[in-house]
């Protein structure tokens, strides 16, 4: 037996068709979505997830606007950059590629964005709306996660769900999501001073692994029939290695795989975040 997959590279696709028909709406209105990228560095894994981001939007209709700066660049040369894309009309919202190098004040820089253009979700006044309950553009990767889930029916009203990994983009943003009135599910947070992570992960009925650990979540350590998904993403000279034992697809019921899974959901929600974004600027905001 093998589990069912969720399919991220699908249902991604199938958002981007959405979207395309909002960015179209946009247009009838005059207005082009414009989605800014702030590249500091050569790592190549950043280089690939922006360059995935500027095809995406290509085929969305979502205009691009790329900026790169040297690994060298001193914090007060980012800044400069984020002043530009707040002052920039048509930029409608933008994304710094985290991590920055060493050296810089990746916090200094999130906050000083127009949270209205923060496509990320990840400006404290947005962080500090999502804990409030009050709408604002959400953290992509667990948004993309809950839609995923939704989308193949996967139950999360009542689901224990085990989340490894305390990363501000993912593990401390996603349990207050999912503990919304609306998805109602039960979340612990695991994290490497976990004791007996094993117990905790053998419990949940969702397994989000978002830790960057290769392999760390095991086949025995998954409860039978649950749903586990895997955000974990380690380059190596073999390959990229998830979270996720491949072995964990005999014993679970749902796997989100790495790659398809999780990945191409969060490029689809940084979109829809833009998209969403644009029309609240246009006054057609839902
Ligand atoms: N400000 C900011 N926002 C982010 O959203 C952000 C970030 N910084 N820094 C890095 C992480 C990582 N991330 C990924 C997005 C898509 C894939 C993705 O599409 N992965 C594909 C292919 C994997 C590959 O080939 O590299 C897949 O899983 O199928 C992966 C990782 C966004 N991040």
């Amino acid at each position: 037996m093998s589990a069912n997959i969720l399919d991220g590279r699908a249902t991604a696709a199938a958002i981007r068709a959405e979207l395309a028909g909002r960015v179209a709406a946009l247009a009838e209105r005059g207005v082009v979505p414009g989605l800014g990228t702030v590249l500091v560095g050569d790592d190549p894994g950043s280089r690939a997830y922006v360059g995935g981001k500027h095809r995406d939007c290509a085929q969305v209709g979502i205009a691009s606007i790329r900026r790169e700066l040297p690994a060298d660049a001193t914090q007060a040369q980012v800044e400069q950059v984020v002043d530009e894309l707040n002052a920039d009309p048509s930029c409608t919202g933008y994304i710094v590629q985290l991590p920055l190098p060493r050296g810089l004040d990746a916090n200094a820089v999130l906050e000083r964005m127009d949270p209205a253009k923060d496509a990320d979700g990840l400006h404290p006044v947005n962080l500090g709306r999502l804990v409030l309950g009050v709408d604002g553009p959400l953290p992509c990767t667990p948004r993309g996660i809950v839609e995923l889930l939704r989308r193949h029916d996967v139950a999360l009203a009542g689901a224990r769900v085990c989340v490894i990994g305390r990363g501000v983009t993912v593990g401390r943003p996603i349990g207050l999501l999912l503990t919304r009135r609306s998805e109602n599910a039960t979340v612990t947070l695991c994290h490497t001073g976990t004791k007996a992570l094993a117990q905790h992960v053998r419990e949940a009925d969702v397994v989000v692994a978002a830790a960057g650990s290769p392999g760390l979540i095991t086949p025995e350590m998954v409860r039978p029939g649950a749903a586990v998904l895997d955000v974990g993403i380690t380059r190596t000279d073999e390959g990229l290695l998830g979270d996720v034992h491949p072995d964990v697809a005999t014993v679970a019921d749902w796997v989100a795989p790495m790659p398809g899974g999780v990945g191409p959901m969060t490029r689809a929600m940084l979109l829809a975040n833009v998209v969403e974004a644009a029309e609240h600027a246009a006054g057609l905001a839902a």
